[in-house]
């Protein structure tokens, strides 16, 4: 069960859209799925969605298929869409009461909460909103139905740091009990403190897919060291790591998994000045991504 995208391909007349695209959500797995802007982060989750008939390939949840069992998905699923569409003249409550009774919703416990949580005051016009309420008003009804499946456009944007953080943990609440998600994002941060796995997407391919903890071993930490002779400065350019920068007495090493082998190399020198910067993942995934690439 879960969610399937197998072979999805769009192509839009100007040439643009989605080729091939195929990956899965475990159930109770959260999935990132990142791209640069018009990569085709938004067009893939539309036909999950059933908004769009695929030009071929398909895309299921819990394995029925999105586009001929839409309206049955979009009862299970909470959706965040990347642009709300609001309805004219309306407050937030009352936009959320007509999604609840469309929904049949009876217990207005978590929507309450939510409420609370993200602070903002609900009887605002929707068109007095800035672009974070708005967003909020978005997350309150993705999530107010207690979904199993969460599929998130974009959700953080708009939002200022102490609301991202304040989502992030709702994120890892759901996920705590069991729900699975699909979120996009072009900012690693928040993939990478709530999400199993990511898919990277560009120019409508999916070029790599990979565990988050697998991306982290091959983080690497960048050390920035001085040290007091040439000799010891020679006795670490010569120890086997790479060396990314190199003065007389200042070397910038990156190293990879064997810190306590560099820090035996250091061990052996006067070290008068340090600092050690770890590469983020983006990084990590920016290098992978280019190799994957140039194939
Ligand atoms: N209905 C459409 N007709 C023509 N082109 C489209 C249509 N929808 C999307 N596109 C194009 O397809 C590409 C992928 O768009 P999509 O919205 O899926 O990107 P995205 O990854 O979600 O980007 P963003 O981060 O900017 O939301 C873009 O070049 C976009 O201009």
């Amino acid at each position: 069960m879960g969610i399937q995208v197998a072979h999805l391909t769009k192509a839009f007349p100007n040439g643009k859209g989605i080729f091939d695209v195929s990956f899965e959500v475990q159930e109770g797995e959260v999935f990132g799925f990142l791209g640069p802007n018009g990569a085709g982060k938004s067009t893939t989750i539309r036909h999950l969605m059933g908004f769009m008939k695929p030009g071929s390939g398909n895309a299921a949840i819990n394995g029925k298929d999105a586009w001929k069992e839409s309206p049955a998905i979009q009862k299970v699923v909470g959706y965040l869409p990347g642009e709300i569409a609001f309805v004219e003249g309306m407050n937030g409550k009352q936009f959320l009461d007509l999604l609840s009774g469309m929904r049949g919703l009876k217990d207005f416990t978590k929507r309450e909460q939510l409420i609370e949580r993200f602070q903002f005051d609900v009887k605002t016009p929707i068109r007095k909103m800035s672009k974070g309420m708005k967003q909020k008003v978005g997350i309150v009804a993705a999530f107010m139905h207690d979904p199993e499946i969460l599929i998130l456009d974009e959700p953080t944007s708009g939002l200022d740091p102490l609301m991202q953080n304040i989502f992030i943990d709702l994120i890892l609440e759901e996920k705590a009990k069991g729900k699975t998600i699909l979120m996009s994002s072009h900012m690693f941060g928040e993939i990478e403190r709530t999400c199993d796995r990511v898919g990277m997407i560009k120019e409508g391919k999916l070029v790599a897919v990979e565990k988050v903890r697998h991306m982290q071993t091959m983080q690497r930490k960048l050390f920035d060291v001085t040290v007091s002779s040439r000799e010891e400065a020679e006795s670490i350019r010569s120890a086997g790591f790479t060396v990314i920068e190199s003065e007389p007495l200042r070397l910038k090493v990156a190293v990879q998994g064997d810190y306590d082998r560099f820090i035996k190399v250091l061990s052996h020198c006067q070290v008068n000045n340090l600092d050690i910067h770890s590469q983020s993942l983006e990084e990590v995934f920016m290098h992978y991504y280019e190799r994957e690439a140039k194939g």
